[in-house]
């Protein structure tokens, strides 16, 4: 008679250490189902029945044994995407308080992410009655944080962390790159003012054309790229993740996908590297279905402009900008993707664009190196050159 054992979640956590595990399954073993649903929770993949082993296959007597093996699925570090408790900020500024500035104060205000946001705006009265407006919620919320408005840009001073949405939104019918000469005079002017008055600060550029705005900001403040970051991966991988979520029909929660590239007509979401529930793509959407959410999330951005007739999208920009505060504070891990100066990373040189990161309190960590397919390795070379020739470079 043969006597099975019961493969359980057990063996799975040993397999999440070692990253790798191998069981051997006799005739009548179970693997039980809380064992599968901890594999697929994390991010091994089970592959069942003959598998090519370096080692040989054993046998027990006439019994030839199968085989379970758990590998790890893609490999790069996910963001992790609950929010953990981490360090508050002194002092959050906010160059811009329309609509994603604004939107940026909200989340960072009910978060108690900082113990004072400062708003600064050059409309008259804008930002300090958003700032008043915040500061009356906190009788119902409690949120600890003091906001406070202003139209001076000297108000950054002391800022850990500044962000950058002030400039004009695109219109139906423009591109971003349209707003390169008007928004670049506003980005120059809060360099420079962020040079003078807050020279330790971590920059978080969100204005838009964002790859060009990014090398703007790096001019006129002086500061080295670990310190000049642009916001627009987030968002991207965002929507991307939104799309496959819906055409594979589960929750956006159950999909790692990550854009890099501008944040453009060049924008380079990256099919290799994403997963649904820990699998490859293929395993639930066609070739079709994914150029489909590839071309979704190239065209978020400009099918909310199209919609709004005034102004682009301003709630995801948001929750994305904060989603690279909480990397910064350590309330999230993993890889990001941000847009950097590029110093030879993918054989790209002396030009920013979105690019896997991690980040800490200083800003940028270090730009992690996937390997991409020839394919997508040639679309963020070429979304590079694009950048480099729109800046004249
Ligand atoms: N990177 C991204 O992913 C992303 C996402 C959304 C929006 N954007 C860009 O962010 C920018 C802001 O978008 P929005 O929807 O908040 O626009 P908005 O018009 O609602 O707000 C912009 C604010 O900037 C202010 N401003 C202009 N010049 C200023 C200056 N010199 N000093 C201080 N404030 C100044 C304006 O008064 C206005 O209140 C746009 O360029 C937009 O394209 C980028
Ligand atoms: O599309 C825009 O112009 C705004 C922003 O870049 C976005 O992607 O929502």
């Amino acid at each position: 008679m043969t006597v099975g054992r019961v493969i359980g979640s057990d063996a799975i956590e040993d397999a999440r250490r070692r990253g790798r595990l191998i069981v051997e399954v006799m005739p009548g073993d179970i693997v039980t189902a809380l064992a599968r649903d901890s594999a697929e929770r994390l991010g091994l993949k089970l592959v069942e029945g003959p598998v090519e082993m370096p080692a040989p296959v054993r046998t027990d007597g006439n019994t030839a044994m199968r085989r379970v093996l758990y590998r790890r699925a893609p490999k790069w570090q996910a963001p992790s995407r609950k929010p953990r408790t981490a360090r508050r900020l002194a002092k959050l500024a906010l160059i811009g308080a329309g609509g994603v500035g604004g939107n940026i104060a909200h989340l960072a205000a009910m978060a108690d992410m900082a113990a004072e946001i400062a708003l600064i705006d050059i409309a008259p009265g804008m930002a300090a009655a958003a700032a008043l407006d915040l500061n009356h919620a906190t009788g119902i919320t409690g949120a600890g944080c003091r906001c406070v408005g202003g139209e001076t840009l000297d108000m950054v001073a002391g800022a850990e962390v500044i962000v950058a949405t002030a400039g004009r939104a695109r219109s139906p019918g423009m591109t971003r790159a349209d707003l390169i000469d008007v928004n670049a005079r506003v980005i120059r002017q809060a360099g420079e003012a962020i040079r003078s008055e807050a020279p330790n600060a971590v920059v978080i550029v969100v204005t838009n054309p964002l790859d060009e705005m990014t090398v703007e900001m790096l001019r006129a403040t002086g500061f080295p790229r670990e310190r000049v970051l642009g916001m627009a991966g987030t968002l991207d991988s965002s929507r991307f993740r939104h799309a496959l979520a819906r055409a594979a029909g589960v929750d956006p929660a159950d999909v790692e996908a990550m854009t890099l590239g501008s944040h453009g007509e060049e924008m380079a979401p990256i099919p290799s590297r994403a997963t649904i529930k820990g699998r490859p793509l293929d395993v639930f959407l066609d070739p079709a279905q994914i150029d489909a959410c590839v071309t979704d999330a190239i065209t978020g951005g400009g099918q909310v402009v199209a919609l709004k007739k005034m102004g682009s999208a301003t709630i995801a920009p948001a929750h994305a900008t904060i989603e690279l505060i909480d990397h910064m504070r350590g309330a999230r891990t993993g890889a990001v993707p941000v847009s950097v100066m590029l110093k030879g990373e993918y054989g790209i040189d002396g030009v920013v664009v979105g690019v896997p990161t991690h980040l800490g309190d200083g800003g940028l960590i270090k730009v992690e190196e996937l390997r991409l397919t020839g394919a997508e390795t040639t679309a963020l070379q070429d979304a590079a050159e694009a950048i480099r020739t729109r800046l004249g470079l």
